[in-house]
């Protein structure tokens, strides 16, 4: 089939970015990011390209670019689904938190809505792209509730799953290291190779079976974590040892086979995708009571519970044991650098531990608002939205945010936090000053040189 118009639902931090790479690339395919939520796409239409709802370097040129010329955001959603040749599902599947597989499934309900939405409106034969991370099998129900139309109308499925990383989506988009499309048309499989084609060579388009497809996203992800949590635990090791985690993670790093990328000790892993993908995965394996395989990737997240734990533990007692009414600046809320995501940033859960033992916090990030803090903390439902208030405040400028602090907290490995005025920092700060550095991206000679106590992981 020959596209030329696609339609994506869903025009989050996967949709929009990956539309407009797709667009910019196939000058001659309108491509139209649909939404239900119509804040958004008003902030995705807005003339000041600050105001995009997702912050990635790069993105706002490519917007500047083909924004009303080949790519448009709308809430059109019926009109745009009847009118394209391809669909894209682009939706959240979060963690389920009601029912059976509460705190483990996929949601899969907004996927479904869509399946649905699609199947109800159109008229013409189309190509579903499962662009959402799903659980293994689900192309079935996807095809069970599109082929029960009664219309005559003919669906293709198939998966193509996204493996971008948040704060290096574009380049990642650009330049993958492959595409993958799961599917049993051959026809389906070539249309999206050939959107694709436009930039990515063809020798990195792999195609597969369906089923491959869907279960190759949620390994990739499972992998990816399980060597964070792999150096994490080592870093505990060398906290006990005097072995330091990042001569440990070069030496092995130098073995081809490990390969030295995603070898960085840290608070523990956040974002939206490894830790749903990972019970996803278990969830999945315990359906087929495959217990072994369950526990094996179920350790994964545990040790990653683990490593977020002991950062506060360890704050609070070097700080003698109680951070009652004392002020913790905390650089850093995004889950890693160049991104505003918060979604299960390691961040949220260190403040909740802290404001536990009644702690203050003071919290600087170069993209994450107050009202973002906030909202995060309030989901977690720990403590009333006014205690919150009331014990957490956002700065927009670190010296502020350190101003009479008895100590602080990195949590995001942001570029700028490298190149601050520590001695101004220390000066203002209460003594002795504890810099607890989450993501070991400062030099601890220099800090203690500098007077401060400074602690980092694995070291
Ligand atoms: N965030 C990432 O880096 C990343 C990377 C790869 C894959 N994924 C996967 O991609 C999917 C989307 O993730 P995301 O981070 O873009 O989520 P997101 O929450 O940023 O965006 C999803 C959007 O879908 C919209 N939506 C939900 N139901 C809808 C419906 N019925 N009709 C129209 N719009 C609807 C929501 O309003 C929201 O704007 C997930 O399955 C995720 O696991 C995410
Ligand atoms: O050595 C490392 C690498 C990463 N992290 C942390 O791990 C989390 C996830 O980072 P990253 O994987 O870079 O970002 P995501 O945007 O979550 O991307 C992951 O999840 C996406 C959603 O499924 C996939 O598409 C990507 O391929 C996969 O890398 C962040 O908190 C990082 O700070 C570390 O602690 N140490």
């Amino acid at each position: 089939m020959k596209i030329t118009k696609i339609c994506c639902i869903g025009a989050g931090y996967v949709g929009g970015p990956t539309m407009a790479v797709i667009a910019k690339k196939n000058p001659n395919i309108k491509v139209t990011i649909v939404d239900i939520n119509e804040e958004r796409i008003v902030a995705w239409n807005d003339e000041d390209l600050s105001k995009l709802p997702i912050y990635e370097p790069g993105l706002a040129e490519i917007v500047a670019e083909t924004r009303g010329k080949n790519l448009f955001f709308s809430t059109e959603i019926d009109e745009t689904i009847k009118e394209s040749e391809m669909i894209f599902i682009s939706v959240n599947t979060p963690t389920k938190t009601y029912g059976k597989g509460k705190g483990m499934a996929a949601d899969l309900k907004y996927v479904e809505l869509c399946a649905r939405n699609i199947a109800e409106v159109s008229t013409t034969d189309k190509i579903v792209v499962e662009k959402s991370t799903l659980p293994v099998r689900t192309a079935q129900a996807i095809k069970s509730i599109l082929h029960n139309t009664g219309k005559d109308v003919k669906f293709e499925i198939l998966s193509n799953p996204e493996f971008l990383a948040e704060g290096t989506a574009i380049q990642d988009l650009l330049n993958p290291d492959r595409v993958l499309i799961g599917g049993e048309s051959e026809d389906a499989i070539e249309s999206l190779a050939s959107v694709y084609g436009s930039w990515v060579p063809q020798e990195r388009i792999l195609r597969t079976n369906v089923w491959s497809s869907e279960l190759s996203k949620l390994t990739a992800n499972a992998f990816l974590a399980q060597r964070i949590s792999s150096i994490n635990a080592i870093s505990e090791l060398c906290e006990h040892t005097e072995a330091n985690v990042n001569e440990v993670a070069k030496a092995i790093g130098m073995d081809s086979r490990i390969g030295p990328k995603f070898l960085n000790a840290s608070i523990g892993f956040g974002g939206s995708c490894f830790q749903k993908d990972i019970l996803n995965l278990v969830y999945i394996a315990r359906s087929y009571n495959l217990n072994a395989v369950a526990d094996y990737w179920e350790q994964v997240i545990i040790l990653n519970d683990h490593q977020k734990r002991r950062f506060s533990d360890n704050l609070i007692s070097t700080l003698y044991n109680t951070v009652s009414g004392k002020k913790i600046a905390m650089l850093g809320w995004a889950f890693k650098k160049d991104t505003n995501d918060t979604r299960e940033s390691a961040a949220i859960y260190v403040a909740d531990h802290l404001l536990n033992e009644q702690a203050n916090i003071a919290v600087y990030d170069p993209k994450v608002n107050n009202k973002k803090v906030q909202a995060d903390l309030n989901y977690l439902n720990t403590r009333s939205e006014e205690e919150n208030n009331d014990l957490v405040k956002s700065y927009s400028d670190p010296y502020e945010t350190s101003k009479d602090a008895h100590a602080i907290a990195i949590m995001t490995e942001w570029d700028e936090f490298k190149t601050y005025d520590w001695e101004k920092i220390y000066n203002q700060m209460k003594k002795p000053a504890f810099i607890f550095d989450g993501r070991n991206i400062l030099d601890k000679t220099e800090m203690e040189n500098i007077g401060f106590e400074y602690s980092s992981i694995g070291k």
